[in-house]
């Protein structure tokens, strides 16, 4: 039987990968939209010949590899930048997120993705989402010290998401990300505690 969805979402530098690998030990199956959307812009994809023709062979590391900073750097900064690139991205990395979903086999799997309230087809393929929150000074905080980035650029990337409020209008669950890890850590293992109740089936009552 195919296991039930949770959408995992947040802004930047929520906390949504601390909260995910916290899950994964637990043995819950996940699907992250980040790591699905570096895959299809791997070398040789068509994907990336897209990103060329449009950026210039500038937007390519020595190695013919994606330069990450360089292309967020444009697309954070002029928003048809970025909407031509979501256009592009967005359907492959869906079609790829919904296939590795058929692969879970956990009681429930986890969709882990920045973008999900944003996007209604995003939306659509969960049932159930819980939103990492935290103040937007920690957020900005933590990215800057993790990314070595300027404080502007995680702004704009701040202004490309939804608005905190937005985010918790559509939240089943909020864990809010204020305190130190072990306290996420036991968050995460009282919400997986609630997730394995919910959907349990009953058992050994066919007739
Ligand atoms: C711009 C890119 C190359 C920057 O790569 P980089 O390795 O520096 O960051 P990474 O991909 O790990 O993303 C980090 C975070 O940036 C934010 N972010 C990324 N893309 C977007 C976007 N289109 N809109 C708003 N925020 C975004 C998210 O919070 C995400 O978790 C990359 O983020 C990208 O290809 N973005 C477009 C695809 C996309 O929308 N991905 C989001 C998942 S669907
Ligand atoms: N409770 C916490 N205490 C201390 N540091 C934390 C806590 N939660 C997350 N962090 C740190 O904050 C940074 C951002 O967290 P994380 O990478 O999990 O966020 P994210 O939501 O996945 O970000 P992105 O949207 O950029 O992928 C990381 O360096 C992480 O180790």
């Amino acid at each position: 039987m195919q296991p039930w969805i949770l959408g995992l979402t947040g802004g930047i530098g929520s906390g949504k990968s601390a909260a995910a690998s916290h899950f994964a030990r637990l043995g819950v199956h996940q699907v992250d939209a980040d790591q699905v959307a570096r895959w299809v812009v791997e070398p040789g994809r068509p994907a990336l010949a897209r990103i060329v023709d449009r950026f210039g062979e500038a937007i390519l590391h020595a190695d013919g590899r994606l330069d990450r900073a360089a292309l967020r750097a444009r697309i954070f900064q002029t928003p048809e930048e970025r909407q031509w690139l979501e256009q592009l991205l967005h359907p492959l990395i869906r079609t790829e997120m919904r296939h590795a979903l058929e692969q879970a086999r956990s009681p429930y799997a986890i969709l882990v993705s920045p973008l999900l309230v944003e996007s209604e087809q995003q939306r659509r393929m969960v049932e159930r989402i819980l939103v990492i929150d935290v103040p937007e000074a920690l957020q900005l905080q933590r990215t800057m010290q993790r990314d070595s980035v300027p404080e502007q650029q995680v702004r704009a990337i701040l202004q490309a998401q939804a608005a905190r409020e937005e985010r918790l209008r559509h939240a089943h669950d909020v864990l809010v990300n204020d305190r130190d890890l072990a306290w996420l850590h036991g968050e995460v293992e009282r919400l997986h505690e609630l997730y394995l109740r919910l959907h349990a089936r009953p058992q050994g009552h066919s007739q």
